[in-house]
């Protein structure tokens, strides 16, 4: 074990301040309700509303189980929480509880596409809890209990498992103990331990200790190889300070009393109690090998970095994503409730709960295939002590977990409805992935492997400050804000910002050492343009985009974004008069469409007014490029309103002229044209054209013009409630890209993102 690669800690990522600004931007909160079907007309409504919905009101009366057919039950989880355990910072309340049942909706609908209402409940009273929630069945396919503290949750959960015909799951119980089973698993596999004969400790009685342990019996560790301790120490047969049934049950005869005590000798331990409980004598203590599961949250037992001072055979895993292994429960509950609403379950069982964590630790042993890597921090990451179990944002979770736990539901008896086609049901689960999620967070992991410096050209603005530090401190690299000092100083303080020097630099472009040099640059380039030397320098001077560029044409920075001041062609335009284009490139514009059906690129959507043919052929082969950066095998569709030559025109003449030259190109890509939309992307459209080149529907879309590409990728954001982010500038020299008027900071550290990530190049 002596190999072990020293384990890494990351900078925090955010601030309180940006924790707080992040909750309260925009619509307060975390979620919202969209409508499924339209309400638009007369028609509509009588549909939805009455009189219409008078028709399945009396199909599910007589037939409740339609209910699932005509109402979202079938998908509705009720995330419930009185607030007596709020993570690890106890007894807040249920009004304070409301953030992490929100967020939990929400991964519940990131996830695992499940959509999700959190229930706070105003009560510490069990019964009262319970007779709350007991009445709700009819409302959800699913309960979720969350952070209400042992032992009033035990019996809750138990009571309404009796009660209701859904599925309840307390999540820090069930969910934390798959999890850790899942680790413990694999960690015992890599010391080469049988569950049988290993000897844990589990600090911390309460919800998320005692379900570990009853689902590790499960998995067969031995009654007397384990001890549980709380804050009166080891939980012995016939103590009676603090106890309860569910502590009784794992009462073990010894002579054992204290942690300290516990520890000695032991090959793991689980910390299901608060920060700081592992002294370091404790760890010292442990045999070879030891497997530490430092679980509280947001903070540890013990840090990473004690252990790793401590002894370097450990294997270390702790609930934080900012370290590796991260034992949390965000890696279950969406799949198993995923798995369970698909096959209507009436509960979530033992066996399902096995099924899941076996799933889990097989995920973690198998090879991470190309297009998974960009999940782990941009490292490909390989079944060993610093990965035990997989990442929250493995893009595999989905269709592995869900059809594990829906089979042990099949199998036990507790399904209400069958799944015949597994497989068939793999894709389903695939193409409910969030298809915003897997593009964009591999641009920035890889960014966050390899930092820049990413100059944000409009400095004094309150956005653009916001966003430098946020680029910061999520480890992107160095901001550099183009802006007179004070100034940006002020703003800064106005936001409540504090901007830390060791990751933002400010950079006055008149007092700049570097300032004679740019002005000199430029000088060279448009002195044959009409342009004086004094004309330059007044652009190096007061023009944040000149100089901003200049910074990266001379290589004192990687990249700009800019364009919250300024419109968009106004800054290509500054940006192109310092930066050449690339030299075979033509300069266009990608927009990035992230919908539901899938990531489509479409181009050209910011430069060439009315293409011809030759520079038709020229967008597919940059756009098809940045498909290619992007991690996607290019399907090209040269659009048009005709479809191979049906109707007759104009515009569809260059298009298919474009596609000749394309062939006389030989490029490595598909493509074919010209099509209609429709054709381009429905593959029963395309069926009618068994000719057409593309092995399936176009994921790059280039437009006959600017104007049609401009025109559908505003409506498709505006109406089709997909996210168009771009248009990304492509074909420059260096990495510049700009934002539209009045970004926001989210929008800016995105486009900062992929200009270090030099989508463009
Ligand atoms: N990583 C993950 O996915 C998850 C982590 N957790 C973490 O586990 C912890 C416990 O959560 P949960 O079980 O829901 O909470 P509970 O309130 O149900 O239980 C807390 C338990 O911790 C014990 N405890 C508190 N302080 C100490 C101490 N200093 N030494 C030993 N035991 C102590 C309590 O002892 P007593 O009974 O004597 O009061 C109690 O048994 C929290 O930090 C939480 O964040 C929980 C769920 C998921
Ligand atoms: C992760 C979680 O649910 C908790 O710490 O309570
Ligand atoms: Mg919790």
């Amino acid at each position: 074990m002596s190999d072990q690669t020293p384990t890494r800690r990351r900078r925090p990522t955010f601030t309180d301040q940006e924790a707080l600004h992040f909750h309260a931007t925009g619509r307060p909160g975390k979620l919202e309700i969209m409508a499924t079907k339209p309400m638009a007309t007369q028609r509509d409504l009588s549909l939805a509303y009455s009189p219409g919905v008078a028709v399945p009101v009396l199909a599910i009366a007589e037939d409740p189980a339609l209910a699932f057919d005509y109402t979202a039950k079938g998908n509705l989880v009720g995330v419930v929480s009185n607030g007596t355990a709020i993570l690890g910072l106890g007894n807040r309340g249920a009004m304070a509880s409301k953030p992490v049942m929100e967020g939990k909706a929400v991964l519940f609908k990131r996830f695992a596409d499940i959509d999700a209402f959190d229930l706070e409940v105003g009560t510490e009273d069990a019964d009262a809890v319970i007779n709350c929630v007991r009445y709700l069945a009819p409302t959800f396919g699913g309960i979720n209990l969350e952070d209400i503290k042992a032992p009033e949750c035990f019996i809750i959960e138990e009571r309404l498992r009796e009660l209701m015909d859904v599925p309840v799951f307390h999540d820090d119980q069930h969910g934390t103990a798959i999890i850790a089973a899942a680790g413990l698993i694999n960690a015992l596999h890599l010391t080469g331990r049988d569950i049988r004969e290993t000897k844990l400790v589990v600090n911390g009685a309460g919800a998320a200790g005692i379900a570990c342990l009853d689902l590790l019996k499960a998995l067969g560790l031995r009654p007397e190889n384990v001890l549980l301790c709380d804050t009166k120490g080891v939980v012995y047969a016939g103590r009676t300070d603090g106890m309860n049934q569910w502590k009784s049950a794992h009462a073990v005869e010894t002579s054992k009393r204290t942690l300290a005590d516990a520890m000695d000798g032991a090959d793991a331990v689980f910390g299901l109690s608060v920060k700081g409980a592992f002294t370091d004598e404790m760890i010292r203590s442990m045999a070879p090998n030891p497997i530490i599961f430092a679980m509280a949250n947001p903070d540890p037992e013990i840090t990473v970095e004690e252990v790793a001072a401590i002894r370097d055979d450990a294997i270390m895993a702790t609930g934080r994503s900012d370290y590796p292994n991260q034992i949390n429960n965000v890696l279950g509950f969406p799949y198993i409730f995923r798995g369970a609403l698909d096959v209507r379950a009436t509960t979530i069982n033992m066996e399902m709960k096995i099924a899941a964590a076996q799933a889990l630790a097989e995920l973690a042993r198998e090879d991470v295939p190309d297009e998974v890597a960009a999940a782990y921090q941009g490292s490909r990451p390989r079944f060993g002590r610093d990965y035990i179990i997989p990442v929250p944002f493995d893009p595999r979770l989905i269709s592995t977990v869900p059809p594990a736990v829906a089979k042990a539901a099949m199998d036990t008896g507790v399904a209400r409805k069958s799944i015949t086609d597994f497989r068939a049901y793999r894709t389903e689960l695939q193409a409910r992935r969030d298809p915003t999620a897997g593009i964009l967070s591999r641009v920035f992991e890889r960014v966050r492997k390899y930092p820049k410096r990413v100059v944000f050209a409009e400095g004094e603005e309150e956005q653009v400050i916001r966003a430098a530090l946020s680029f910061a401190n999520q480890g992107l690299g160095t901001a550099i804000l183009v802006g007179r000092e004070d100034r940006v100083r002020v703003a800064a303080e106005h936001a409540g910002l504090e901007i830390d020097g060791r990751l933002v630099e400010i950079h006055n472009a008149r007092l700049s050492h570097r300032n004679a040099a740019y002005a000199q640059y430029l000088y060279e380039r448009l002195q044959r343009k009409g342009y004086l030397f004094r004309d330059c320098q007044r652009l190096i001077n007061q023009d944040r985009n000149h100089f901003a560029a200049a910074m990266v044409a001379l290589g004192d920075a990687d990249a700009v974004v800019t364009g919250v001041t300024r419109n968009f062609s106004v800054a290509l335009e500054d940006v192109r008069r310092v930066i050449d284009d690339k030299p075979g490139h033509r300069v266009i514009g990608v927009s990035l469409c992230l919908t539901r059906a899938g990531t489509v690129l479409v181009a050209d959507t910011a430069v060439t007014e009315m293409p011809d043919a030759h520079a038709l052929a020229e967008i597919a082969i940059e756009a098809a490029g940045v498909a290619r950066r992007l991690g996607m095998e290019p399907r090209v569709a040269l659009l048009a309103f005709s479809t191979f030559g049906h109707p007759e025109g104009e515009r569809s003449r260059h298009v298919r002229e474009a596609v000749k030259v394309l062939d006389g190109m030989r490029v490595d890509f598909e493509y074919d044209g010209d099509m209609a939309a429709d054709v381009a992307l429905n593959r029963d459209h395309m069926a009618a054209y068994p000719f057409c080149r593309l092995s399936g529907p176009a994921n790059v879309l280039v437009m006959p013009a600017f104007h049609s590409a401009s025109i559908s990728t505003r409506m498709l954001q505006e109406l089709g409630g997909s996210t168009v982010v771009g248009p990304l500038i492509v074909g420059l020299d260096k990495p510049v890209q700009i934002v539209s008027l009045g970004a926001t900071d989210t929008d800016l550290v995105r486009m900062a993102a992929l200009a270090g990530f030099n989508i463009g190049g």
